[in-house]
């Protein structure tokens, strides 16, 4: 029990935008678990129908709730009006892959038998949710588990509070029962309370590696809670003949600099053949400064906002100082236009000449460039991480993209497109530091289910041949 004060800020204003207490982790998961019996005895087109409704409330709050996403992360409206829009696609690509991959069917048996092969629901999950996709992300864990028949207690960002507190009350307005889901509001403790709480069947994660490792020490001795880990990337870019660099510099922009360069899938590090490397920057360059930085509301409508708050803002700018301490050499400077308000700027650093390229996640608009002689150097640098979420060759070389594709490390692994926008009906997750082979997307069905076998008759036969005495 916590009771403490919550206050979410507008990056873009420094406005007050919300205020409430912190939750009670006992008496939420107390809930869940008296809710879920009822949840999980339903058939499963009940679950659908009451997940269709659910869509349907989001649609009728979409503005409303575009708005609100804005405002709390700083991120453009056009932006998190698509954020609403893939709140809703998840039902039904969730209710897809649910049928798809653990739904239920008959495998082959002996004669007079039957095998079935079913899914069981866990019990009750919990579900911790980041700042940069506070709806669409933890909904992305909530609805395939809710669908499998599990309760669910979902503690949101800190940062992002109203936006966790507005995509559950559709839920509820929805009509589903207020035992299935459960809002815990809080910060790291009260998810560390949440984690190790003995009344859950497990986690669902979304955040940083930092805090997606001490879970997985957390959970190292419980193999009977599944633990879903989704977490960040330093996510490479290698550009090698790319034919047009005009084109190939506006996907790296996109990679780079969407969302302020909070995506877990953000292109982080780009990796250039040196014969490209001064018209790839000359393109670079160019476009950033054509970019847009502006309040989420701003007409017109801005490329990218705010990162999420100062403190962020000046660790994203001392970060890039550090860079440049290391022997980096700024291409774009990384600037901070509005006093204390966390806007920033893209920035371009080249640290091919560094002491040091440290293997972190950057979390916003800060691109690192190292050029190189050959295209196995350019693979090994790109393979220099312990994360592996995604990666992006920009090449016309089908035999590169091939070379590229068996020698990368990642989960996802793209052509002549950004490392980021994945496709929800696809699966989403990577590998090393990123998560722990528990994809999410459309295989988030299988981490929100078990598989259940049995063998059956309809009545008892003997079946020992041989082995007994008359
Ligand atoms: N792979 C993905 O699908 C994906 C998607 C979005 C964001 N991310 C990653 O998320 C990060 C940004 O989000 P963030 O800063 O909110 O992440 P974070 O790890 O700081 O927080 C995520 C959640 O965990 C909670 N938390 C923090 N410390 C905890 C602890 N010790 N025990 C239990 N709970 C704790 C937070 O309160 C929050 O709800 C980036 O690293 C980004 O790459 C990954
Ligand atoms: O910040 C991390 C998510 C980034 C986003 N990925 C998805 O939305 C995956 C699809 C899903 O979970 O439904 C991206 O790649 O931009």
């Amino acid at each position: 029990m916590t009771g403490a004060e919550l206050i979410s800020f507008e990056p873009a204003t420094g406005a007050e935008l919300w205020r409430g207490a912190s939750g009670d982790v006992d008496a939420e998961v107390a809930k869940a678990r008296a809710g879920w019996a009822d949840w999980a005895a339903r058939p499963v087109t009940y679950r659908i129908e009451a997940l269709r409704r659910f869509a349907n409330t989001v649609r009728s709050h979409h503005d409303e709730f575009a708005d609100l996403i804005a405002r709390e992360t700083g991120k453009p409206l056009w932006e998190a009006k698509t954020e609403v829009d893939t709140v809703i696609n998840k039902v039904d690509i969730s209710v897809t892959a649910y049928s798809e991959r653990t739904g239920q069917r008959r495998l082959d048996a002996p004669m007079n038998t039957r095998m079935a092969l079913r899914h069981k629901p866990h019990g009750v999950l919990a579900v911790l949710g980041p700042y940069n996709f506070p709806a669409h992300l933890p909904n992305g864990h909530i609805v395939p588990a809710l669908l499998a028949g599990n309760a669910v207690v979902f503690k949101p960002s800190e940062k992002t509070p109203a936006t966790g507190e507005m995509l559950v009350r559709c839920y509820h307005e929805a009509g589903i029962p207020e035992g299935c889901v459960r809002l815990l509001l809080g910060g790291p403790e009260a998810g560390k309370a949440l984690s190790g709480h003995p009344d859950i069947d497990g986690l669902l994660f979304t955040g940083s590696a930092r805090t997606g490792l001490a879970l997985n020490r957390q959970f190292a001795e419980q193999p009977e809670k599944i633990l879903a880990l989704e977490m960040g990337g330093n996510n490479p870019i290698l550009v090698w003949d790319s034919p047009d660099l005009a084109a190939t510099a506006t996907l790296i922009v996109q990679s780079a600099f969407t969302t302020a360069g909070q995506r877990c899938t953000a292109g982080r590090r780009l990796i250039v053949g040196n014969d490209q490397y001064e018209p790839l920057m000359a393109e670079l360059t160019d476009l950033i400064r054509r970019i847009i930085v502006d309040s989420p509301h701003a007409d017109p409508q801005p490329f990218m906002g705010p990162v999420i708050d100062s403190d962020t803002a000046d660790m994203l700018t001392e970060s890039f100082l550090s860079l440049s301490t290391r022997g980096g050499r700024p291409i774009v400077h990384l600037k901070r236009p509005r006093g204390n308000l966390p806007f920033l700027t893209p920035g371009v650093i080249d640290m091919t000449e560094a002491s040091e390229r440290p293997d972190a996640e950057l979390f916003g608009p800060i691109l690192q460039v190292v050029r190189t002689d050959s295209f196995d150097d350019a693979m090994a640098e790109a393979n220099r991480t312990r994360y592996g979420l995604s990666a992006s060759l920009m090449s016309q070389d089908p035999k590169l993209f091939d070379r590229f594709w068996a020698t990368i490390r990642a989960g996802i692994v793209n052509w002549n497109r950004p490392t980021n926008g994945a496709s929800s009906a696809a699966p989403f997750g990577g590998i090393g530091w990123s998560g722990n082979h528990r994809p999410s997307a459309l295989y988030a069905a299988d981490y929100c289910a078990y598989p259940v076998v049995s063998n059956e008759a309809d009545q008892a036969r003997a079946t020992i041949g041989i082995g007994l005495r008359d």
